[in-house]
């Protein structure tokens, strides 16, 4: 079921056009990724989600709510990450979670969220005294303080180290389970395929491709590679039959096979019922990152 529904969704701020004509809708209980390069228009959008802007065009609901007409019952249900100028210095880490938790009609205790994100020694630290990781984790933590029903997170693991990313992602998983739709906002193609069920693709303020991560990545239609090294003597014919494979070449004792679709499978199951043993098996796959250059003629970095 549809929890938040976008529809010919068009923003410009003077003659820069942010948003043009994006549509889509998130499904309750997914985590729903908008992946895009800088500018592409991804924080205008969450940003009309939220009831924070007003689009010139088209049509925003969320939870069957007008997120501007309706804004005081859908801050109750929607948690957004805070941008880091949005809390004064001085305020206290456990000082900042009783406030934002006191706007909330059934907030969550927030004494285990900050455990669960591994700051519950910063409780009494000023936020200006806290690390970028740490400032992260927090935003994290008023993100969900009121128990929302819809977590919007934007730039979630920008500036956290490598560990430190990984945890914040079996969090969000753990939150997810807990029954939490999420909107995550981002440029890293690794959190995106690791972490969302569908993914819109943003370029130039339009939808470029919207798909699972695999079916971004199988759309984009990239050639694959497998390469191995054959246990004894096989007939090329057996590989070039089937249908996923598109050319077979030999470098010395290894058979190097190129194709589409489900490659690998196809070619070890032949292999498996010719009782050939593939030895040193390697697969180049396409990646998301692939996919996006191959949908949008451009890499997510530029
Ligand atoms: N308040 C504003 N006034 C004028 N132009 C803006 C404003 N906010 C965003 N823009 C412009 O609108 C376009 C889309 O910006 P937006 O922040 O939505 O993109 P984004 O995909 O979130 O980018 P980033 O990943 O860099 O945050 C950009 O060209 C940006 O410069």
């Amino acid at each position: 079921m549809a929890i938040i529904e976008v529809a010919n969704l068009h923003k410009s701020y003077g003659e820069t056009v942010a948003v043009d004509d994006v549509s889509f809708s998130v499904d309750e209980g997914e985590i729903f990724g908008i992946l895009g390069p800088n500018g592409a228009g991804k924080t205008t959008t969450v940003e009309c989600i939220e009831g924070l802007r007003q689009p010139d065009r088209g049509s925003v609901t969320v939870l069957g709510l007008h997120p501007q007409r309706d804004s005081v019952e859908l801050r109750q249900r929607l948690g957004a990450q805070l941008q880091e100028s949005e809390l004064p210095g001085k305020i206290k880490v456990w000082e900042a979670l009783d406030l934002y938790s006191s706007y909330y009609r059934q907030p969550a205790d927030w004494n285990e969220l900050l455990d669960v994100l591994g700051i519950a020694d910063k409780r009494d630290v000023q936020y200006r005294k806290l690390s970028g990781g740490q400032k992260q984790r927090l935003s994290i933590a008023l993100a969900l303080v009121g128990g929302p029903t819809i977590a919007v997170l934007d730039e979630l693991t920008t500036g956290l180290d490598p560990q430190a990313r990984r945890d914040t992602w079996e969090l969000i998983d753990q939150v997810r389970n807990s029954g939490v739709t999420i909107v995550l906002v981002t440029h890293f193609m690794d959190e995106a395929e690791r972490l969302c069920d569908r993914l819109a693709l943003i370029d130039s303020g339009r939808v470029a491709a919207l798909d699972t991560p695999a079916g971004l990545v199988a759309r984009a239609d990239q050639e694959q590679r497998v390469w191995f090294r054959p246990s004894r003597e096989l007939d090329d014919r057996l590989l070039t039959e089937l249908s996923e494979v598109s050319d077979v070449r030999r470098n010395g004792e290894r058979l190097i096979v190129s194709g589409s679709g489900n490659l690998l499978h196809a070619v070890t199951s032949m292999l498996a019922r010719h009782h050939v043993v593939a030895h040193d098996l390697r697969v180049d796959q396409a990646s998301l990152d692939d996919a996006f250059v191959a949908l949008t003629g451009r890499r997510l970095d530029q």
